[in-house]
């Protein structure tokens, strides 16, 4: 068993059904073979119940394999008048292990900054979840060369609130902007070298996290070019958005995971 873990998790984004959801499971059923890697599915909030009656429902069928469910989003908030929001405990209750916290969609098109990233991410651990914490440069800020700035600064600002030892309870997803939805792939190497900075900057001020935190690449990951990305020595397993809404492909990228 390799010292981390690898992890898949599937964010539908607002896309999928619970048909889709049947669907996986019975797959999982003849397909995943062992606990050598993790599945996280993360549907959205209205799928959550059916993805965990599958879960009950499948348990002997799953033998041992690890499928767990997340959401995609929290609030910062753990109750009260906030319309539409729903909080950690709620998530928590429903049968999540994981919330993806900072993703860009969030920061780009929901006005989420990084402090209220950083209290969600606070607020995720407070509640029993462990947090996957999204960052990524965008693509004039690569171009710049201002890739590291702007990881450093995202993780910082969640470094600063929470400590670093937090991220013993944390998974890291880099998903470069220019990536996600794209089809355009960072190559192994990119992902790598950023992959291997996250490492770093949390090894400063403990190795034992910067070792043991798992670090998911996401953006444009598909059966093609899944294997060579998990074969990178810091890349623990992927974010996969649209390949996680076709059965087939999300199977073939767990198998990857399974024998990365
Ligand atoms: O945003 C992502 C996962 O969170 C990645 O999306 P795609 O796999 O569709 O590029």
């Amino acid at each position: 068993m390799a010292l981390r873990r690898p992890m898949v998790a599937g964010n539908w984004k607002m896309n999928g059904s619970s048909a889709l959801a049947q669907e996986l499971f019975k797959k999982f059923a003849v397909k995943l073979q062992n606990d050598s890697a993790e599945v996280v599915l993360c549907p959205p909030a209205i799928y959550l119940e059916s993805v965990r009656q599958l879960l009950e429902a499948n348990k002997e069928a799953l033998n041992g394999c690890l499928v767990r469910m997340g959401a995609q989003n929290l609030s910062q908030h753990d109750f009260g008048a906030y319309t539409g929001e729903i909080s950690g405990q709620m998530l928590k209750d429903s049968g999540c292990r994981y919330v993806i916290v900072g993703h860009s969609e969030r920061r780009r098109m929901y006005g989420e900054t990084s402090d209220i990233v950083a209290e969600k991410f606070a607020a995720a651990q407070k509640h029993g979840l462990t947090p996957i914490l999204c960052v990524g440069e965008s693509g004039p800020a690569r171009e710049a060369r201002r890739t590291f700035e702007v990881i450093a600064e995202e993780l910082d600002v969640v470094i600063e609130k929470n400590g670093t030892m937090a991220f013993d309870n944390a998974i890291i997803a880099y998903e470069p902007l220019w990536a996600v939805g794209t089809g355009k792939s960072a190559t192994p190497e990119q992902a790598q070298e950023v992959h291997a900075f996250i490492r770093r900057r949390l090894s400063e001020v403990s190795p034992f996290i910067g070792e043991n935190v798992r670090i998911l690449y996401g953006g444009s990951v598909t059966p093609s070019n899944a294997a060579d990305l998990f074969a990178q020595p810091d890349v623990d397993g992927g974010l996969i958005g649209g390949a996680s809404l076709n059965s087939t492909e999300f199977l073939t990228l767990c198998s990857i995971a399974m024998s990365a």
